[in-house]
């Protein structure tokens, strides 16, 4: 496994690869890796690919000081993780490689970027699609892979991707979970023991809900999530909203859309959880 630190060294490595014929996959991550991260890089190995792995944590895509300074960074545990699983290149640039200079670009997404995580961090979705679009086009990658967790950023990159011309094909990889039900994500190892054990009420009553499935109304359906999580004093839900998968617009019948998910985000003391489940 090489590592790289600098966009010139990463742009060799990669025009040698594709001048041998490979088909490049990428997977973009902040680091603090666990089994989601890992699901990822597995998909992109056993897809053929020669797998491009960043570790960045992006500070143009905190909209909250604190949450970056806090961030979980374990950069060698990482390359250790990627080394294991058989990856091929980890670019791990600075801040200053990254960004030699301020990123001014604004991006407009129309009304997919203004909801739920657009509308509860703002300029976030912003901040994704800098670092993202300079991490396409620094790799060039054939196919880049993106986790279901963050529903509304596999939405965000789509949409980039068409409006910019990027030719890469995105792979969305399902959530992964630990037994218990949470959604894995770096923040896990930020809670403390009770909010840990609190934390699991998010997906029981995602679950739940997709139990009582469209013979319940969605207003009804909003109302028992939000108790049922509100109800754990360890837990505040910031949003609940049940979109069409699409627009990620907020739905009020089952018969809007045939492609239905809840999508969540819970303050677990001053850690921000998200998670989503397919309702229809
Ligand atoms: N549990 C998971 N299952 C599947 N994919 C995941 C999971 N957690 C993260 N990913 C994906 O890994 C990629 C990198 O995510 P990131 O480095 O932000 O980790 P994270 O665990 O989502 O961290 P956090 O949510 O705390 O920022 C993203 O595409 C993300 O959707
Ligand atoms: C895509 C990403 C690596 C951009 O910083 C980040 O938002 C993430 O880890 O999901
Ligand atoms: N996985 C999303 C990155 C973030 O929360 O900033």
């Amino acid at each position: 496994m090489k590592v790289v630190r600098t966009a010139a060294e990463l742009d060799q490595e990669v025009a040698n690869q594709r001048k041998n014929g490979q088909t490049i996959g990428f997977v973009p991550t902040m680091g603090a890796l666990h089994v989601g991260h890992i699901s990822l890089v597995n998909k992109c190995l056993t897809d053929g690919c020669y797998t491009v792995c960043s570790i960045f944590v992006n500070p143009t895509q905190f909209n909250d000081k604190n949450d970056l300074k806090n961030y979980p960074r374990m950069p060698e545990q990482d390359l250790a993780l990627l080394e294991e699983r058989g990856v091929h290149l980890v670019f791990m640039p600075s801040v200053e490689e990254m960004y030699p200079e301020t990123d001014t670009r604004t991006f407009d997404f129309g009304s997919i970027d203004k909801v739920m995580e657009g509308a509860k961090r703002p300029g976030h979705f912003n901040g994704v699609a800098q670092v993202v679009s300079k991490l396409f086009t620094m790799v060039q990658p054939d196919k880049a892979y993106f986790g279901e967790k963050d529903f509304q950023q596999v939405a965000i990159i789509n949409a980039m991707v068409k409006q910019h011309g990027f030719k890469v094909e995105i792979v969305r990889c399902p959530i992964v979970r630990d037994t218990d039900g949470l959604a894995l994500s770096s923040r896990n190892m930020l809670l403390n023991a009770q909010q840990r054990k609190s934390a699991p009420t998010i997906y029981r009553a995602l679950s739940d809900a997709k139990l009582l499935g469209t013979s319940t109304s969605i207003e009804e359906i909003k109302e028992k999530v939000m108790a049922q999580v509100n109800a754990d004093s360890e837990l505040e839900v910031e949003y609940f909203d049940v979109v069409d998968a699409d627009s990620l617009q907020s739905l009020t019948s089952w018969e809007e859309s045939n492609n239905i998910f809840g999508c969540i985000a819970v303050k677990v003391g001053a850690i921000r959880l998200i998670d989503n489940i397919r309702l229809k």
